[in-house]
């Protein structure tokens, strides 16, 4: 269970003063609830994100994973970033086994999961390639494996397809909500596409334009398993898209005046 509580960020940059990009959140997220979160661009998405794994420290309020209050790095929780972060100089092999390493298992059972996960996310026969020498959602695919990998009970997902062309994306989303299926984990995970909300979601949380604040919590009852063409034509989700269409339209409104 993830509690975000009063949570406020102000980011201060010397010289040009200080932005507010969260203003007093409060979400409480279930585990292996998949969570989605969408606003306008700037409103502080991966400001919460980060701030839920311990890589940015809030100026007030609080974010408490499985009961333990998140003060530095937290290890119950792995990140996918949208430009991939793998280290360039390292094998697809040695990039999935990294945070292996990382929390103590030996090289030789690092990679043995590694290679396991290198397969889940359908990339075996590329243990021994560097990241350059693979297409962007081929990259996305390690990212993932290396997240999946040291099997933390929460996933961060910043824009993590937001980089590849619209087929790919895609495919890695049907990628991801299957290995999700197979096995459950808590997910954040940033966008600012409505219909990856959508799709993905257990709940959409809408933020408003910075400051960032909820501004509402919408459950997504569409059965799964889902994949893109089966959900397009399901009138709930027809009917979430031009909801959120009409509050997002409403706060770039808001926003240009
Ligand atoms: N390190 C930083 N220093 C100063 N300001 C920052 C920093 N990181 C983010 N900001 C500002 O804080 C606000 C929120 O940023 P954040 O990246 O969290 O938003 P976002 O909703 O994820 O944006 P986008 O959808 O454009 O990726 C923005 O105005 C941004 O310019």
């Amino acid at each position: 269970m993830i509690e975000v509580r009063d949570l406020t960020h102000r980011y201060v940059t010397e010289g040009r003063g200080e932005t507010l990009a969260l203003s007093d959140v409060n979400l409480t997220i279930g585990n292996n609830e998949f969570i989605t979160l969408l606003g306008p661009s700037g409103c502080g998405k991966t400001t919460l994100m980060r701030a839920i794994g311990g890589l940015e420290n809030p100026t007030e309020g609080t974010v408490e994973v499985n009961g333990s209050r998140v003060k530095g790095p937290n290890l119950d929780c792995s990140v996918v970033f949208q430009n991939f972060a793998l280290l360039p100089w390292a094998t697809i092999l040695d990039n999935t086994a990294f945070g292996l390493e990382m929390r103590g298992r030996s090289k030789r059972e690092a990679r043995e999961i590694a290679r396991e996960f290198i397969a889940k996310v359908g990339l075996t026969g590329f243990e021994d390639k560097y990241p350059k020498e693979l297409s962007g959602g081929m990259q996305q695919r390690v990212g993932l494996a290396r997240a999946l990998a040291v099997d933390t009970p929460v996933i961060l997902m910043d824009e993590p397809f937001g980089a590849l062309d619209q087929q790919t994306r895609r495919y890695m989303q049907e990628e991801l909500l299957k290995i999700w299926e197979n096995d459950k984990k808590t997910v954040v995970f940033v966008t600012h596409d409505m219909e990856e909300a959508v799709l993905l979601a257990d709940r959409v949380v809408l933020m408003s334009a910075r400051p960032g604040r909820v501004e509402e919590v919408i459950p997504v009852d569409i059965p799964r398993p889902r994949n893109q063409e089966g959900i397009e034509r399901t009138p709930e989700f027809v009917d979430l898209k031009e909801h959120l269409w009409q509050r997002l339209r409403d706060m770039y409104r808001m926003g240009a005046k």
